[in-house]
C-alpha cells in the first residue's frame, strides 16, 4: 500500500507562477491529469515521482518525505512511465523488463529465477514475450510503450505513475494498458497518469486533476470534473457529449 500526497507543492514551470497543490492519491485510485499542451502534466508527475524539486512544498510516501527516503527505497514503492523513453545502451525486451527488479538487488547481486519469472509474466501481459530477445532500439513505438510498462509490472510498485501510457499503442493495447492499470488500482496500488483522450479518461478514471496554463489546477471525483462546462475552458475547444454504454463519450464539434 502506498498513499502520495502533494502538500501546498508548487511545480517550477519555468516562467510561470502555479497554484499551491494540496494532493492524496490513495490506494485503489486511478487518477488521470488532463490539461493542454504546456499546462505541466509531465513536471508535475516528474514532481511527484522525485526526479524534480518542487519550487516549494513537499510530496510524501506514506508520510515520509521523498527527498528523506532516497532513491533507492523510493524506486521499491514507486514507478515511472516516461512519456518518451531513449534507450542509451542495446538490451533486450527481457533485459530492459529485469530492469524493473533493480530496486530489489543489491549491487552485486544477479536477477534470480523469481525475477525472470516476474519479468517473463508481465512480457505476456503486455502481450510482448515473443520479442523478448529482440534488441529494443529494434521494436516499434507501440512494441516500445510496452516494453516500459511491462518493466513497471516487473517493479511492482505500489505507486504508479504513467505519462500518457497510450502513446502509440492501437485501440487494442491501449484498452489492454488502460484495463492493467485498473486492475492495479483494484489490487490496491495507487495510479496517476497523464492523458491526452478525455474518453480514456472518461472510461477508466475516478478521479482527475485538471493543470491551467494559467497554473492553476482543479481536483475532484472524474463525474464532477469530467463536463462540457468545465472541459471546453480547460481545452479551449468546443466539445459535443453523448452516452455510450452509461460512459460519457466527448467529440471535438467545430
Ligand atoms: N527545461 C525546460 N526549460 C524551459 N522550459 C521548460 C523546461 N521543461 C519544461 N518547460 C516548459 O514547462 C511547461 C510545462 O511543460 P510540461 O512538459 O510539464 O507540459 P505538459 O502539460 O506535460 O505538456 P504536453 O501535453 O505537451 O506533454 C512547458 O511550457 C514547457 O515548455
Amino acid at each position: 500500500m502506498g498513499v502520495l500526497a502533494a502538500h501546498q507543492l508548487v511545480i517550477d514551470v519555468p516562467n510561470r507562477i502555479t497554484q499551491p497543490l494540496d494532493l492524496v492519491i490513495e490506494p485503489g485510485q486511478v487518477w488521470g491529469v488532463l490539461g493542454p499542451n504546456g499546462a505541466g502534466k509531465t513536471t508535475l508527475l516528474h514532481t511527484l515521482a522525485g526526479l524534480r524539486a518542487p519550487r516549494s512544498g513537499s510530496v510524501t510516501l506514506d508520510a515520509t518525505p521523498l527527498a528523506r527516503l532516497g532513491r533507492r527505497r523510493a524506486a521499491q514503492r514507486l514507478g515511472l512511465v516516461f512519456q518518451e523513453r531513449l534507450e542509451s545502451f542495446p538490451a533486450t525486451v527481457l533485459e530492459t523488463a529485469l530492469i524493473g527488479r533493480h530496486p530489489f538487488l543489491a549491487a552485486w547481486q544477479q536477477e534470480s529465477h523469481a525475477d525472470h519469472a516476474r519479468a517473463q509474466q508481465a512480457l505476456e501481459r503486455l502481450d510482448i514475450a515473443h520479442l523478448g530477445q529482440r534488441l529494443v532500439n529494434t521494436l516499434s513505438g507501440g512494441e516500445r510503450q510496452r516494453v516500459a510498462l511491462a518493466t513497471l509490472l516487473t517493479q511492482n510498485p505500489a505507486i504508479w505513475l504513467a505519462d500518457e501510457p497510450t502513446n502509440h499503442l492501437d485501440l487494442q493495447h491501449q484498452s489492454g494498458v488502460m484495463a492493467l492499470m485498473a486492475g492495479q488500482a483494484r489490487e490496491g496500488k495507487s495510479v496517476m497518469m497523464c492523458l491526452h483522450d478525455l474518453n480514456l479518461a472518461s472510461r477508466w478514471c475516478d478521479h482527475v486533476l485538471l493543470l491551467y496554463p494559467s497554473g492553476e489546477a482543479r481536483a475532484g471525483e472524474r463525474d464532477a470534473l469530467l463536463t462540457t462546462e468545465i472541459l471546453e475552458p480547460l481545452f479551449q475547444q468546443r466539445l459535443a457529449v453523448g452516452d455510450i454504454d452509461g460512459q460519457q463519450v466527448f467529440v471535438p464539434r467545430h
